[in-house]
């Protein structure tokens, strides 16, 4: 399907995917770069890449698919460094985790050539980050969210659309506004709820000899607060507004059983943990072939 996909960030995403679709057999070449050259260098050696650019721009030269797998602030610049090279033919796509950021960045540097561009939103992943985790079942089973604007080629969109099929994931299109106030709610500020839990624990004096005695409950219920700083910290910032305002809903549903709790209202607690019970019973996944 693919000559050559050119693959700016070989970490766990951009690595899953350059497996993913190098074992589909949907590309022939893999070229990547990434920041720091020995994490190039060890995409090469694990067979995740097949050669090494010394630049983002070489790393797009000759491709006729391009995936910018770069934490969400590094769009732009990446972007910048790549443009000269960009054709109307080639497809861009990214994974970032917010999308109105990562398309204004590419309407302010693509101009003309925003039409190659498709941003996409995998909802998969892990709490760890690198090319040693990259994994070519990362995204099988997985929803994938496109959010194409009015200026994105209808022909990339439905390459894009049938590259992620073929890579046996559940296509979904979205506009990026909505895309962000969502993931505000089901995955932001969950991991800003998560940071916040451990830090409030570990802040204490007591704080360790609580956390030895945590069991599986715990595990669950914080297994992403050991994701990547520098990564959740660009997507907090670049969705503050709606992660903001999902932070002051569950402030206010915090207080609101806090007061129960404080004046002894058992009946009202415990319809709150019903109704928040019965939700998560009868919740599945997006696309649910993995649980
Ligand atoms: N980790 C996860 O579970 C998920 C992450 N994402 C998104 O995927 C993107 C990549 O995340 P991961 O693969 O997890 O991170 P990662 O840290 O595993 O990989 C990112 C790679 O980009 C490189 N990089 C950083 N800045 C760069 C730059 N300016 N130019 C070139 N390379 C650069 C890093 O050296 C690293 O190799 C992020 O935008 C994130 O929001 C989306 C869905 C899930
Ligand atoms: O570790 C997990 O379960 C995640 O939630 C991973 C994840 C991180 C960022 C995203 O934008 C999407 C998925």
């Amino acid at each position: 399907m693919f000559e050559q996909l050119g693959l700016i960030g070989c970490g766990l995403m951009g690595g899953s995917f350059a497996l993913a679709m190098k074992r589909a057999g949907l590309v022939k070449r893999v070229v990547g770069y990434s920041k720091s050259p020995s994490t190039t260098e060890r995409a090469r050696a694990m067979g995740v890449i097949d050669v090494e650019a010394p630049s983002a721009l070489l790393a797009v030269s000759g491709a006729d698919i391009v995936l910018l797998a770069v934490p969400v602030a590094a769009t732009e610049a990446t972007l910048k460094a790549i443009k000269h090279l960009v054709t109307k033919d080639m497809l861009i796509m990214d994974v970032g985790s917010t999308k109105r950021d990562v398309i204004d960045a590419g309407r302010r540097v693509l101009r003309d050539h925003i039409g190659s561009f498709v941003p996409c939103h995998p909802i998969t992943g892990k709490e760890v980050s690198g090319v040693e985790h990259a994994d070519p079942d990362l995204y099988a089973g997985r929803q994938i969210i496109l959010t194409p604007i009015d200026r994105t080629n209808p022909a990339h969109v439905q390459k894009a659309v049938t590259l992620w099929e073929r890579l046996g994931c559940n296509v979904l299109k979205m506009a990026p506004d909505a895309h962000d106030a969502a993931f505000a709610a089901v995955s932001h500020l969950p991991h800003l709820v998560a940071f916040a839990l451990i830090n409030g624990i570990t802040a204490q004096d007591a704080g360790k000899e609580f956390l030895a005695l945590a069991g599986p409950g715990f595990r669950d219920f914080t297994r992403i607060a050991a994701s990547d700083s520098k990564m959740w910290r660009d997507i907090m910032l670049a969705n503050r507004h709606e992660l903001l305002e999902q932070s002051k809903i569950f402030r206010n549903t915090l207080e609101a059983m806090e007061a129960m709790i404080e004046s002894g209202d058992g009946e009202a607690l415990e319809n709150l943990i019903e109704q928040a019970s019965q939700a998560r019973a009868h919740w599945r996944m997006a696309s649910n072939v993995k649980k």
